[in-house]
């Protein structure tokens, strides 16, 4: 099996151990989010096939024509739903959407478990959130072009809720930087995992005790490229968790701690970010006209 450089948490005891096993498996989770901002998942309670599932749609949803897809392109930053030319966001995956809903509540218990927050701290924060599915689609593309100054799949980001799940197929090419330093390490996809990274709004959130994670996709390795130089599809599926819009974030201090951000509407912020991401297709104002 292939290993990677973060850790990686079997989740079973969470969902169904005793309050001592959930505690522990908390911890676990709080630390690797601490250090790193990034952690493997296993036996989280999405099955391999429902996963496969999920994939085939979104092969299905990007083989359909490009004259189809655009009919549904994105427009508004406020509503952030519709197709991109890098990727899409598509509705359809309910079933799958509700399951990853599910576990990114879990994963948020956990971390309010260790941070002494109401335990329902974050099902409150979420209870009118509208929550994301991205299917990434990857089109095959020479290595060159990959591997040129100012080119990615997807460039260096944070992502901006509170933390995002993210299944990916195995040909790889996920980089993490954990420590902003431009050292990136591979995320090399593990079968029968999902990841799980923190993005900023926890990470103001916690006072920067929890790491809001640098990552890019950049070329697979070597071996899965192909002689003629060029890089194979590559399929993932991002969901993104943000707030309910009326939340607002402001930092959760220790005991003589400095507070590191200003309070931000999770709305507000959610629209501007998108609006930022998107600025090329959207304009300045967030919405095509
Ligand atoms: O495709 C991937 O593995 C990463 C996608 C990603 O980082 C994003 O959509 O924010
Ligand atoms: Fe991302």
């Amino acid at each position: 099996m292939a290993t990677s450089s973060f850790p990686l948490l079997s989740f079973q005891e969470f969902l169904t151990g005793s309050e001592v096993e959930k505690r522990a498996v908390a911890q676990k989770l709080y630390n690797a989010f601490h250090t790193y901002g990034w952690v493997y998942l296993q036996d989280f309670g999405i099955s391999k096939e429902e996963i496969a599932e999920m994939f085939a749609m979104s092969k299905k949803y990007f083989e359909r024509p490009l004259e189809a897809k655009v009919r549904d392109t994105l427009n508004d930053a406020e509503t952030n739903q519709g197709y991109t030319p890098d990727g899409a966001e598509a509705n359809g995956g309910t079933d799958h959407k509700e399951k990853c809903f599910n576990l990114s509540v879990n994963v948020l218990q956990a971390l309010a478990m260790v941070m002494d927050l109401d335990m329902n701290y974050f099902s409150s924060a979420l209870a009118k959130a509208d929550p994301q599915l991205r299917l990434l689609y990857y089109m095959p593309i020479e290595r060159s072009i990959i591997e040129s100054a100012g080119h990615a799949r997807i460039i260096p980001h944070t992502d901006f809720g509170l933390c995002t799940l993210l299944f990916q197929d195995n040909v790889g090419g996920l980089e993490v930087d954990p420590f902003h330093t431009g050292e990136f390490v591979p995320a090399t996809p593990i079968e029968g995992t999902c990841v799980i990274n923190v993005a900023d709004l926890l990470q103001r959130l916690s006072n920067d005790r929890l790491r809001s994670t640098l990552h890019r996709v950049t070329s697979p390795p070597l071996e899965k490229v192909g002689s003629d130089g060029m890089l194979p599809a590559r399929y993932s599926t991002a969901f993104f968790v943000h707030p309910s819009a009326d939340v607002e974030i402001d930092p959760i201090l220790r005991d003589g701690e400095a507070k590191k951000y200003e309070s931000v509407n999770a709305g507000k912020w959610r629209t501007m970010n998108t609006a930022k991401n998107y600025a090329n297709i959207l304009g300045p104002d967030g919405v095509k006209v």
